[in-house]
């Protein structure tokens, strides 16, 4: 399916999406100097052929402008002629979209994200052991024990997208990247959403208990 072929109404429904989770986002405090990036994705999708709006990079994504969003392909290039640049980490989406036909990818920096991913990079993943909200994750097991994986952060963005390739799990619709952020994706923006928001509670908990458990 050609970017042209995409119904409007289609792309005003994601443009909508990224505009109220945007600000939801914000209003927390989840794109701290203009750090995050969100994507969904819009139209028919195969790994070889997809299309997804994204924001633009660089932007302060606690206000609202006219020039906050643009559509991209699979590959990252604009679908159509505009000066703006999408996000600086868009290969990072084009992958993950490429790999698990999500519908949606969410992307922020957190303190406790970039403090565990840290504080757990000897084992490339962070142990969680029976917290009730990986239940946000359709995972429905009693005192399930899950690993969140960790890969490296590198300022050239094509060199971490083999590692995200390689470690993508299934089971969890996440991965985060050593003293950067959490990338979360879903079905769709509500999908994406909720395991984001149990991602950073999950993140917060690994990190409260951590020093509990230090006597701090
Ligand atoms: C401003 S620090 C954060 C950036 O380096 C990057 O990691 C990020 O999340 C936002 O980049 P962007 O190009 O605006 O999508
Ligand atoms: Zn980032």
């Amino acid at each position: 399916m050609s970017f042209d072929q995409i119904r409007t109404e289609d792309k005003q429904r994601a443009l909508g999406e990224l505009r109220e989770v945007k600000e939801l986002f914000a209003s927390r405090g989840w794109f701290p100097g203009t750090s995050g990036n969100l994507s969904v994705r819009v139209g028919d999708y195969s790994p070889q052929q997809f299309q997804f709006a994204i924001t633009a990079s660089g932007k302060d994504k606690t206000v609202h402008t006219p020039e906050d969003y643009l559509f991209v392909d699979q590959t990252g290039k604009a679908c159509e002629a505009t000066s703006l640049k999408p996000s600086a980490e868009t290969l990072i989406h084009c992958e993950i979209y490429r790999l698990t036909g999500a519908g949606a990818i969410f992307h922020i920096h957190s303190v406790f994200n970039n403090v565990i991913s840290e504080q757990f990079w000897d084992r490339k993943s962070v142990p969680v052991d029976g917290v009730e909200l990986i239940k946000g994750f359709n995972i429905w097991e009693e005192e399930k024990h899950i690993d969140i994986p960790i890969v490296s952060n590198f300022a050239h963005i094509p060199s971490i997208v083999p590692e995200i390739t390689e470690r993508i799990d299934r089971e969890i619709p996440g991965i985060l990247l050593r003293k950067h952020g959490i990338y979360a994706w879903g079905a769709n923006a509500f999908e994406a959403k909720r395991h984001l928001e149990a991602f950073e509670f999950i993140f917060e908990y690994v990190y409260r208990l951590e020093l509990l458990k230090r006597g701090v």
